[in-house]
């Protein structure tokens, strides 16, 4: 009999957005940072600019110095060479439009001439050499603010991460700091037009007082919409923040490497990308109603600047008709006014251009300067490796309507030389202590001590340079397999030391396999990359740790250490750890009871709190307690069905 094959159906998307489906909310609110910026008034950002500027400038002068200069002295001189041309230009016209025989006429405009051409050439000259400069510098100032931005970002304590207003200020300061070219060859755009304007202006100053009032008056509706559609579509950026975040979160789960298995067999793909289809019309939907809104301020700033055109030229048109200025100057006039215009409209929309980069780049210096609120400023006491570190009455909430705190009051006395065991359910915070106890977040209250210090005194680095510890989900780095276990932390003997680390948790049989030995990079996908198992990536995890013991750090901190690992690699690091323990502090979280047998101490979580402590030996004899009960479930493997038939 054959069986029918059968072709499989598509699987259906529930399109409707209902309460079972969540769309990623309020991790990247643009609300706050929407109100700042619309409170950001024109003339408050033109009081900021110069500082927005001069600060852009500095990052241009830290990414490449000779080229600044010489771009600017290059802007400049292009500048004062524009000045030049114009006034050659009126010079050559005046000679040209008196009345009388033309031979005559060009003789008199031949030095006018001359320097309209030396003035016009030089001019493009240096402008190839701005276009070069700008060329040249512009990807070096982009990298400079990434790595000041990169560098801000990991000078920011570790509970910036759990508040939603840290990401909010970081998506807008990485906004900022794309901009950052753009603002160096905006200003430069902005000098170039205010001198061809200074020098036009300077020209219809000279035929008649009235024509500058009038040309600054017709350019004011211009002025005002570039301001305000600049801040619209500020406006809709900020405001749309949250959900180019969700687009990341949505594109990055959808086409990283790490999830590509479970998109395809769970068969994610048509559900994740109708929540990005969501996302994205609600910016096309912002964005759209920005450019609505945009086109109304311009269609206003258009009446409004052809009144002022026909006014100029109505003057014009009355100052010549009235005698008060001849028909050359009328014609010279002309000239000077459509550059003058044209240096206005440059100046104006560049000015508004500046002004909307003045606010994305307003975010992000603030965050250069405060990484966000966040900046770590603990005390400068660098400690020796803790002999005693003491807890007491340790209390700590994620941030969070819905977060239950994950520790209240915990005290516990930690010594060196000794090893102690967490146990507890999921969620009963042990992940939590153990950061706080390696000083990665400080207590919101109570108390933890090194050696009779309170943490918040201790220097950070030199807090964690006392630390080793293997997280519960640990990094894969993407380095290779010797440079995975020493992270660029170098020891005289650094092979042999690599080596010995790796050997207590058996990483090195994986790089034997290896072949490319300790030169492997870890990171498939890249040429020469290769790929570990689960348990290979967990052995190179706890041997990175093991190595920093040789730096002897006091406090050796591990979280689910073995939970990859076949019998026998679990064994040998159990081992490695018992052999490790005198002469620091050891704690070890398990789900595996019997694992915990190791420890010299065992203490027992439940909702944040400690529970039960003591020796394994003396809570496997109590006969209730939270200990007993989980090692009782861990022991009972018979199934129901088995445990029926053996009745
Ligand atoms: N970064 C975070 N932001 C918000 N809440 C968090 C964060 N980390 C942990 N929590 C919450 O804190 C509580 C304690 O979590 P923790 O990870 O410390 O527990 P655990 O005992 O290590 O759990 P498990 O055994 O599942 O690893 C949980 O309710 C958890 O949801």
């Amino acid at each position: 009999m054959t069986e029918q094959i059968v072709k499989p159906e598509k699987p259906q998307v529930e399109e409707r957005e209902g309460e079972h489906d969540e769309e990623l909310r309020l991790r990247f609110p643009g609300d706050r940072r929407a109100a700042a910026g619309a409170s950001m008034s024109a003339s408050a950002m033109l009081r900021r600019l110069p500082h927005l500027v001069r600060r852009a400038l500095a990052l241009a002068w830290s990414a490449d110095r000779t080229s600044t200069v010489l771009l600017l002295v290059c802007q400049a001189l292009a500048g004062v060479f524009g000045a030049l041309a114009l006034y050659a230009t009126t010079g050559t016209l005046t000679a040209l439009l008196v009345p009388g025989p033309v031979t005559g006429h060009l003789r008199t405009a031949a030095p006018s001439l001359l320097l309209l051409t030396a003035s016009a050439g030089l001019r493009a000259v240096l402008g190839i050499a701005v276009v070069g400069l700008s060329g040249r510098v512009s990807p070096r100032i982009t990298r400079e603010a990434e790595l000041a931005l990169i560098a801000a970002g990991c000078a920011a304590e570790l509970k910036a991460y759990d508040e939603p207003a840290y990401n909010e200020q970081w998506e807008a300061a990485d906004r900022g700091a794309s901009t950052t070219p753009d603002l160096l060859s905006n200003a430069q755009d902005v000098i170039a037009s205010t001198v061809s304007l200074a020098a036009a202006a300077g020209v219809l100053a000279t035929l008649h007082p009235w024509l500058v009032p009038l040309l600054l008056l017709g350019s004011v509706p211009t002025a005002v919409a570039a301001v305000r559609t600049a801040r619209i579509h500020y406006l809709a950026a900020v405001t749309t923040n949250e959900d180019r975040g969700a687009l990341r979160v949505y594109r990055w789960f959808l086409v990283d490497k790490t999830r590509a298995d479970q998109v395809r067999s769970d068969q994610v793909t048509p559900f994740l990308m109708a929540k990005y289809r969501r996302a994205e019309a609600k910016i096309v939907a912002a964005t759209d109603r920005a450019t609505r809104e945009a086109a109304k301020v311009s269609l206003l700033a258009a009446l409004g600047t052809g009144a002022g055109s026909a006014l100029i030229w109505g003057a014009l048109l009355y100052l010549v008709a009235s005698g008060r200025i001849d028909l050359a100057a009328a014609g010279t006039a002309t000239f000077a006014l459509r550059t003058a215009s044209s240096g206005l409209q440059g100046l104006v929309g560049n000015g508004a251009r500046l002004y909307r980069m003045g606010l994305y780049l307003d975010d992000y210096f603030s965050f250069l300067d405060e990484a966000g609120g966040h900046r770590i400023n603990r005390g400068h006491l660098v400690p020796a490796a803790p002999q005693l570190v003491e807890v007491s009455e340790l209390c700590h909430s994620y941030p969070g309507e819905q977060q239950e705190p994950a520790l209240r009051g915990v005290s516990m006395t930690l010594r060196a030389g000794e090893m102690v065991a967490v146990i507890g359910q999921n969620g009963s915070g042990k992940s939590t202590l153990l950061k706080l106890l390696s000083g990665l977040y400080l207590p919101q209250s109570g108390r933890i001590t090194w050696d009779g210090v309170p943490v918040e005194e201790l220097d950070a680095d030199g807090m964690w340079a006392r630390v080793a510890r293997v997280p519960q989900e640990f990094a894969r780095w993407p380095l290779g397999a010797a440079e995975n276990v020493h992270l660029g932390h170098l020891t005289e003997r650094l092979m042999a030391d690599v080596e010995e680390a790796a050997a207590r948790t058996g990483f090195d049989e994986i790089v034997a396999r290896l072949r490319s030995g300790w030169r492997t990079l870890l990171a498939q996908g890249w040429w020469g990359g290769a790929e570990l198992s689960g348990g290979g990536w967990q052995r190179a995890a706890v041997a990175r740790a093991l190595y920093r013991t040789v730096r002897s750090p006091g406090l050796l901190i591990l979280d689910e250490p073995t939970s990859d690992l076949d019998p026998r690699a679990e064994h040998r690091i159990l081992h490695a750890l018992r052999g490790l323990a005198p002469g620091r502090i050891t704690l070890l979280v398990t789900h595996n009871i019997a694992n915990a047998a190791v420890a010299d101490r065992v203490i027992v979580m439940d909702k944040g709190r400690i529970v039960q402590a003591g020796t394994w030996a003396e809570l496997a004899a109590r006969p209730d307690g939270l200990f007993r009960e989980l090692l009782d479930l861990q022991r009972d493997r018979a199934v129901p069905a088995q445990r029926a038939a053996g009745d």
